[in-house]
C-alpha cells in the first residue's frame, strides 16, 4: 500500500513533499523518492529506504521548485529493487514523472500492447512503470504542444479505458502542471486540500492520506472521486473533471483494517471511529459466544494498529485494559516488509512483553487482523514465555482467506493462515486457547458511516473473494501465484541484483 503526495506550492516544496511523505510512512518502507519542477527541469532523488535514510541535505538542496511529487514504496508487483522505486519518468511527451498506489489487474496485457502498438518500452516488471507509459501514450496521441486542461482530461479518460485495477496516481507534467486521478471505485484513497500562500495564492497538495494534509497546515477539500482527475495548472489553478462514470463507490475495506493511520479520514470516514466501532462490535461478538462467564482478566492490544479497537472492547466488556507488549519505536511496520523470514524475525525484535501483566492471567489478546498467523502465532507464545494462564485472540476482522489483487501484497491463498483452515483449525496452528474473529457484517457496519460518507460499499475481496473490478478469474490468480510467491519473489530479487540497471532518466537530474 504505496502513498503518493503532490504539491503545488508558492515556495519550494521539497521540505513540504518530505514532511508529507513522513507521515505517509506507514504505507510503505521499502523505497521513497521525490520529484521537483522548476523552469522545465525535473530534479529526482529515489532510493530503497525509509524516508529518513533516503534524502540527506545535499539532497534536498537540489530538489528545488515549487511543484513536485513524492511517493513512499510497499512493492506488489516487479520487485522490491531501487529501479522500481518511485517516481517514475518518461521523456516524451513533454517529461512527464509518475507515482503510483495500487495495483493494475492488466499490466501484463497492458505491457504487451505498449511494446507491439504503441512502440514503447520498459524497463522493469512494475505495475506502475507501465501505468506511466500508459499515461504517455495518451498524451502522446493528444498531438499537441499546449494542451489544456480539457485536452490532458481527455488523455486521461483514455487511460481510464485502458487500466483496470485500483488506483491513485500524481503526476507532474513538464511545462504543464501536477495531475491527479482515482480509480472507478475508488478503491484506493485519494484526498486533496488547499492553503494560503505567504503572497496570498493558494497551494494545493493531493495525497493518499489526509493526515499528510493536515500535518502541513493544508485543510481538506474533499476526497478526489472515484473516476475523476484533478489538474492544477502552473499558475495555480484548480481544474476537476469527472472522466468516467464513477463504478460503484467501494473503497478498500482493509485501509481502515489496517493500512490508514488512525488520524485519518477517508471518503469522508475517520479511521479512528471505524476502529472503535470495530472493538465495540467485537466485544458484543465475543458476549455472545462466549457468554458473562467468560474467564478474561485483562485485555492486551498487539500493538500498534489494534490499539484502538482493543480499547473500546475493553471498555465495552468492562474488563481491565493494559499494555501488556511494549513496541520498539525504531522497527517498522511487519506486515509490510517483504519477505516472510523479516517479517518473523522483527515481530520479536519489535515487540517484548511486560510480564506482570501476563503472570497467572488469562488474557485476551486483541490484533486487527490475522493474515499470515506471523505475528500472533509468535505473540502467544511470548504471552504464554510471560506466564499467562490462558491465551484467548481475537481479531477485528474477519479471517483473510482470498488473494488481494489491489494494491496489498497477499498474492497467494497458500499463505493466508485462514484459507482452507476452519477457525479451529487456526487456533491449533497459532497455539491460543480461544480464537474470536469479527464477522463481515459486523466490519462493514462499523466502517461505513451513511451520515457522513457516500461510500456505497467496500472492496472486501480478502474476506469474501469478491473482485468488484470483475475480470479476476482462477486462472489469473494461479497466474499471480507463480510470479509472486514468496519462492517466485526469492528468485525474482536474487535476479534483479545482477540485472538493475537504471531506468532511463534522460533529461532528469538524479542525485
Ligand atoms: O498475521 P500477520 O501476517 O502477522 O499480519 C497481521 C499483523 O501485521 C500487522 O502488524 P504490523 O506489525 O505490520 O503493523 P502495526 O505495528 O501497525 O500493527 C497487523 O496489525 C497485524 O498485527
Ligand atoms: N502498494 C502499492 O501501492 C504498490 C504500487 C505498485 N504496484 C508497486 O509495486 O510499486
Ligand atoms: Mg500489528
Amino acid at each position: 500500500m504505496c502513498g503518493v503526495v503532490g504539491v503545488a506550492a508558492h515556495e519550494p516544496v521539497n521540505q513540504i513533499l518530505y514532511d508529507a511523505l513522513t507521515m505517509l510512512q506507514h504505507r510503505g518502507q521499502d523505497a521513497a523518492g521525490i520529484v521537483t519542477l522548476q523552469d522545465g527541469r525535473l530534479y529526482l532523488r529515489k532510493e530503497n529506504g525509509m524516508v529518513r535514510d533516503v534524502f540527506m541535505n545535499r539532497h534536498m538542496q537540489r530538489l528545488v521548485g515549487k511543484f513536485g511529487i513524492g511517493h513512499v514504496r510497499y512493492p506488489t508487483a516487479g520487485t522490491s529493487s531501487s529501479a522500481e522505486a518511485q517516481p517514475f519518468y518518461v521523456n516524451s511527451p513533454y517529461g512527464i514523472t509518475l507515482a503510483h498506489n495500487g495495483n493494475l489487474t492488466n499490466a501484463e496485457s497492458l505491457a504487451k500492447s505498449l511494446y507491439q502498438d504503441d512502440r514503447r518500452h520498459l524497463n522493469t516488471d512494475s505495475d506502475s512503470e507501465v501505468l506511466l507509459n500508459v499515461v504517455a501514450h495518451e498524451m502522446q496521441n493528444l498531438n499537441k504542444t499546449h494542451p489544456t486542461p480539457d485536452d490532458i482530461f481527455e488523455a486521461v479518460t483514455a487511460v481510464y479505458s485502458r487500466c483496470e485495477g485500483a488506483y491513485g496516481v500524481v503526476a507532474l507534467i513538464t511545462g504543464h502542471g501536477l495531475l491527479a486521478f482515482r480509480d472507478p471505485n475508488g478503491i484506493r484513497p485519494l484526498v486533496f486540500g488547499e492553503r494560503l500562500a505567504a503572497n496570498g495564492g493558494t497551494e494545493y497538495m493531493v495525497a493518499s492520506e489526509s493526515v499528510a494534509l493536515t500535518g502541513s497546515g493544508f485543510s481538506i477539500i474533499r476526497d478526489v472521486k472515484p473516476g475523476e482527475a484533478i489538474f492544477i495548472d502552473l499558475n495555480h489553478q484548480l481544474h476537476t473533471h469527472q472522466c468516467v462514470e464513477p463504478k460503484e463507490y467501494t473503497p478498500c475495506i482493509f485501509e481502515y483494517v489496517y493500512f490508514a493511520r488512525p488520524d485519518s479520514i477517508m471518503d469522508n470516514i475517520s479511521v479512528y471511529k471505524a476502529r472503535l466501532r470495530m472493538g465495540e462490535k467485537l466485544g458484543q461478538k465475543i458476549l455472545k459466544e462466549w457468554g458473562k462467564d467468560h474467564d478474561i482478566d485483562v485485555v492486551i492490544p498487539i500493538p500498534d494498529t489494534s490499539r484502538t479497537s482493543a480499547m473500546e472492547l475493553a471498555l465495552m466488556m468492562n474488563i481491565k485494559y493494559r499494555e501488556g507488549f511494549m513496541k520498539n519505536r525504531y522497527i517498522g511496520r511487519t506486515f509490510i516488509m517483504p519477505g516472510q523470514q523479516q517479517r518473523k524475525k522483527s515481530v520479536r525484535q519489535k515487540l517484548s512483553p511486560v510480564p506482570l501483566e501476563f503472570k497467572g492471567k488469562n488474557v485476551l489478546l486483541v490484533d486487527d487482523s490475522i493474515v499470515r498467523g506471523t505475528t500472533c502465532h509468535e505473540i502467544i507464545q511470548m504471552a504464554r514465555d510471560a506466564g499467562a494462564k490462558q491465551v484467548f485472540f481475537a481479531s477485528a476482522a474477519p479471517p483473510v482467506k482470498y488473494p488481494n489483487v489491489y494494491g496489498i501484497d497477499m498474492p497467494v491463498r497458500s499463505e493466508l493462515i485462514a484459507s482452507g483452515h476452519t477457525v479451529e483449525q487456526v487456533r491449533q496452528i497459532i497455539g491460543a486457547d480461544r480464537l474470536i474473529f469479527q464477522d463481515l457484517n459486523d466490519l462493514i457496519d462499523a466502517v461505513k458511516d451513511t451520515k457522513h460518507s457516500k461510500v456505497e460499499g467496500f472492496d472486501c475481496a480478502v474476506f469474501n473473494g469478491c473482485y468488484i473490478t470483475g475480470q479476476i478469474n482462477e486462472a489469473y490468480l494461479e497466474h499471480l501465484q507463480e510470479r509472486r510467491s514468496e519462492t517466485a519473489k526469492i528468485g525474482k530479487e536474487g535476479m534483479q541484483i545482477v540485472s538493475d540497471t537504471p531506468v532511463d532518466m534522460t533529461g532528469v537530474e538524479e542525485m
